[in-house]
């Protein structure tokens, strides 16, 4: 693979800048019921489009992924996060393949600082000798691919609107992220923001996630009630304005959905890929543990992305990728 500059995308120079705290301000997101979506798929589809083009986030509800399942993909998360970490360090993430286990390794460009989270990442044809085991988590590799496959078919669903808008077949993006092939990258990210003790502080630089856009296509993040933190900066802020930033009110049964950078470049800069961040608990706020799941629907590398206009030159998902990621992560433990 063609080895690319750091920072070389426009949009990655563009994001050193987003680092600041900014404002914060009371906006909620697009909220689209998702019930009966074949029968009523034009007006999702409506919904779907306006949210995407005006603010690059969106909520789900009644998408059929059960809460029940949710929350048992939560409890395994949370099974998985509590072993030793002598025993995760057994599962170290594979870099560049989005697989596997890291703890405190990812600086974001926007602020430069450690990400205060540690992450277990699922990428199918990458998991060889990187699931616990029966004894270690019981269930964890059942549930979690089952849960992984459920992400992935709502997640078609969601792109399928995407495709017939843009003028593309209905299953264009679904042939894209096919995932039987071994160039399959959608990955399933399971989260833990660490927990802090109460009472202080820690707004002084560090983020549990700083300011960043996405780099696929969709992406689709489960939180938890009670467990907020994650901030969405819809538009562009003329060159040293602050930023406005919204609360994302999290909820057990709603997805939050936004658009990535893929996506954006696919659809000639219509569909908008939003700055997003996960700021630490104020003074007097939960300051537990944070646990978040999130499901970036990646193409797989081989496919060639290429907007209905043309706008930009076609480039696989394989080197779009690339350059993001080594602008990502700073250095592996
Ligand atoms: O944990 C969250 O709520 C968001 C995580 C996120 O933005 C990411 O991993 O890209
Ligand atoms: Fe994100």
């Amino acid at each position: 693979m063609t080895q690319v500059p750091e920072y070389e995308l426009e949009e990655l120079r563009a994001e050193t800048t987003f680092g600041a705290m900014g404002r914060e301000v009371d906006k909620p997101i697009p909220l689209i019921d998702c019930s009966d979506f074949e029968a009523r798929r034009a007006a999702i589809t409506e919904q779907l489009w306006q949210a995407a083009t005006e603010v690059g986030f969106f909520q789900l509800t009644h998408h059929g992924i059960d809460t029940a399942v949710i929350r048992e993909a939560f409890a395994q998360a949370e099974a998985f996060f509590a072993l030793a970490e002598e025993e995760k360090a057994r599962f170290p993430l594979q870099k560049g393949l989005n697989a596997g286990w890291e703890f405190m390794s990812q600086v974001r460009p926007s602020t430069g600082t450690v990400d205060q989270k540690e992450s277990y990442q699922i990428t199918l044809p990458h998991m060889a000798g990187l699931w616990p085991n029966q004894a270690q988590v019981p269930e964890f590799q059942r549930q979690i691919l089952d849960f992984e496959y459920r992400a992935w078919r709502l997640g078609m669903d969601v792109l399928s609107c995407f495709a017939e808008r843009l003028g593309f077949p209905r299953d264009f993006f679904a042939q894209a992220h096919d995932r039987a092939q071994p160039d399959y990258q959608s990955t399933l990210r399971l989260l833990h923001y660490l927990p802090l003790p109460e009472d202080k502080d820690y707004n002084d630089g560090l983020w549990r996630a700083s300011a960043h856009t996405d780099f696929d296509c969709l992406t689709m993040v489960f939180q938890r009630t009670g467990q907020g933190g994650l901030q969405v900066s819809p538009g562009k802020a003329p060159a040293g304005a602050e930023r406005e930033w919204a609360s994302v009110i999290p909820e057990d049964g709603l997805i939050t959905c936004n658009i990535g950078d893929m996506l954006t470049r696919w659809s000639d800069d219509q569909l908008k890929s939003t700055l997003h961040r996960v700021r630490m608990p104020k003074p007097g706020e939960y300051a537990g543990s944070r646990y978040s799941m999130a499901f970036f629907c990646q193409a797989n590398k081989t496919v060639s992305i290429q907007g209905p206009g043309g706008k930009y030159p076609p480039i696989t998902a394989a080197d779009f990728l690339q350059q993001r990621i080594q602008a990502n992560y700073a250095a592996m433990k």
